[in-house]
């Protein structure tokens, strides 16, 4: 059994997956520090949908700020990447998928915030191919909203499952498969979330 046994299973099976305890430690409290710290000193932007002339910032659809992990960068040392690029490896090993780099970036959901319902690759491209999200919240008030509600794929409308962001849930999916939504938070809301392409820009 490796560490991503489920995750393989779940995600060959039904498109997504999601563990509270596949991340080792307490590395959502270590990076969330580092979120809070990097929030602290102003490095954090609003987010931006699409690559289209309509697209960009549009907070009404995408609420969230967000703040890039540098891969040259202390914090792209954290043990947390290193084993991304071991799930990454694992993916390629069973499903020859061809992933070649991944990109993070932290999230942060202000009160009222959030994500209306969409799919992670952008129009024209499709080089996101799994999602990761690792939520960084220790003490979450379920009360609160942000759960992460996923949908059926080939009916958008019913939902399947829907998750609250409690500190070291990870959820990973199908980026161009699953539709899914962030519903409006009532607490800030703090995430590391990525994807694992099959090409070598970033931020594209
Ligand atoms: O934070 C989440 O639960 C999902 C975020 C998301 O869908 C995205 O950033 O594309
Ligand atoms: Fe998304």
């Amino acid at each position: 059994m490796s560490d991503f046994d489920e995750i393989l299973y779940l995600l060959n099976k039904q498109g997504w997956a999601v563990s509270d305890t596949a991340v080792p430690g307490a590395w959502h409290a270590s990076l969330r520090e580092q979120a809070q710290r990097l929030w602290d000193a102003g490095e954090f932007s609003g987010g931006e949908i699409g690559r289209g002339a309509n697209d960009g910032r549009q907070p009404a659809v995408r609420g969230d700020a967000i703040c890039w992990v540098e891969p040259d960068s202390a914090l792209a040392q954290h043990p947390f990447f290193e084993w991304m690029a071991r799930l990454r490896q694992a993916l390629n090993d069973s499903y020859d998928m061809g992933l070649r780099r991944h990109e993070f970036h932290f999230a942060r959901y202000d009160d009222g915030a959030g994500y209306k319902k969409h799919v992670d690759q952008h129009r024209g491209t499709n080089y996101r191919k799994i999602s990761i999200v690792f939520y960084l919240n220790a003490d979450w008030d379920t009360t609160k909203g942000g759960e992460l509600c996923l949908y059926n794929p080939y009916d958008p409308d019913v939902e399947l499952q829907r998750f609250a962001p409690l500190g070291g849930r990870l959820a990973v999916f199908v980026s161009g498969y699953m539709p899914h939504e962030v519903l409006p938070s009532r607490a800030t809301r703090w995430s590391l979330t990525g994807w694992m392409r099959t090409d070598d820009l970033i931020r594209a």
